[in-house]
């Protein structure tokens, strides 16, 4: 379901594959995440000074926020090649051994995902980030003995949306950890406009601040939302995008001034009327929608949680006054006890 999803900030559609002009190339053009661009800052100019590697490092937070572009700009600020791959797909050590053995000295070996590797990949890579060096097993049983070859300096960057996931003996292995936050409204409008200009459509404040704000604080669902609105401004308004041409084709894609689409409204009305707003378990509510738990987890909750419609207690999840508010939902149940209010 989620891949049909306008606003789903996880999948990658061809749309956005196509659009790598929209990716920011430099740290100066990468809007927002202010803290962690100047902490960035200093860790590249540092590093190229001393003419060492960069630190590794681990970027975390919901899909979408910007971790693969962050990664091909830290690449590029330090003038090395970045190689990228993802946890998933690397099956086997040797995958992860080929890969490292390939890469030239300082350069960013990007691992998206990185809490889906396998525990035997992983064990190649403590080696490998701490001591730049690889272990190699020869031969089996009582013969068998370790060898050790040296690996060029790199720098890994991994990105995962669940921190929570990986060993810690992986996590303690990254010099430098960062979430990445949900963007304000104000760097939305400005990611939407960056982009308007680059895809050549009139857009005005107003048009770039309706957009803004139903992009769920994600910039991959910005981007999203302005290419199809701008097929409404192409067809029925002269090419330019105002306020009203904006919530015009927002409706008309079902996508409210929050950025809630119809399987948001679906997850809150289902556990108002289905479960009288909670608390109700994870897996319970996955099985009342059709969705995966991780979905759930990882793609529609966090950003229900930033915006208050949805609380995490420890008896399962419960939909708030606000969400029901917005949505029209009666708030309050006989039949719901022990909740947060
Ligand atoms: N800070 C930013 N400024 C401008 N545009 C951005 C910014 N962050 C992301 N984008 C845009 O959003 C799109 C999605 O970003 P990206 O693919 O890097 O997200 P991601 O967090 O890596 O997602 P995933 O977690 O799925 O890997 C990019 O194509 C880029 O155009």
């Amino acid at each position: 379901m989620d891949e049909e999803r306008i606003i789903s900030s996880r999948s990658r559609t061809d749309d956005d594959w196509q659009d790598s002009s929209l990716r920011p190339r430099t740290l100066g053009e990468y809007i927002g995440q202010e803290k962690l661009k100047t902490n960035l800052r200093v860790f590249i100019d540092a590093a190229r000074q001393r003419g060492d590697s960069l630190d590794h490092v681990l970027l975390y937070g919901p899909p979408g926020l910007g971790k693969t572009t962050l990664a091909s700009i830290i690449a590029g600020e330090l003038g090395v090649n970045l190689r990228s791959t993802s946890g998933p797909a690397i099956e086997r050590p040797g995958d992860l051994a080929a890969i490292l053995t390939n890469l030239a000295p300082y350069d960013v070996l990007f691992i998206d995902e990185i809490h889906r590797l396998h525990r035997t990949v992983e064990e190649v890579l403590y080696p490998a980030m701490e001591d730049f060096a690889l272990d190699i097993i020869i031969g089996k049983g009582p013969s068998a003995r370790s060898l050790r070859l040296d690996l060029p300096p790199f720098t890994m960057i991994g990105a995962t949306t669940r921190a929570g996931a990986l060993s810690s003996p992986l996590r303690d292995r990254f010099g430098v950890v960062s979430r990445l936050e949900f963007y304000r409204d104000g760097e939305l409008q400005e990611i939407v406009r960056r982009a308007a200009g680059i895809l050549q459509v009139e857009i005005d404040e107003e048009g770039a601040l309706a957009i803004a704000k139903s992009s769920r604080g994600t910039p991959r669902v910005a981007n999203r939302l302005l290419k199809r609105v701008r097929d409404f401004a192409q067809i029925k308004a002269d090419n330019t995008i105002t306020g009203d041409v904006a919530r015009l084709a927002m409706d008309m894609l079902e996508v409210d001034a929050l950025g809630l689409d119809e399987v948001d409204r679906h997850l809150l009305r289902t556990m108002v009327e289905k479960f009288s707003g909670g608390p109700v378990g994870l897996d319970t509510l996955a099985a009342a929608i059709s969705e995966e738990t991780e979905t759930i987890e990882d793609v529609y909750e966090p950003y229900l949680m930033q915006i208050g419609f949805l609380q995490r207690t420890p008896r399962g999840r419960c939909v708030t006054r606000l969400a029901c508010e917005h949505l029209g939902l009666p708030f309050g149940d006989s039949g719901r006890q022990n909740t947060l209010w």
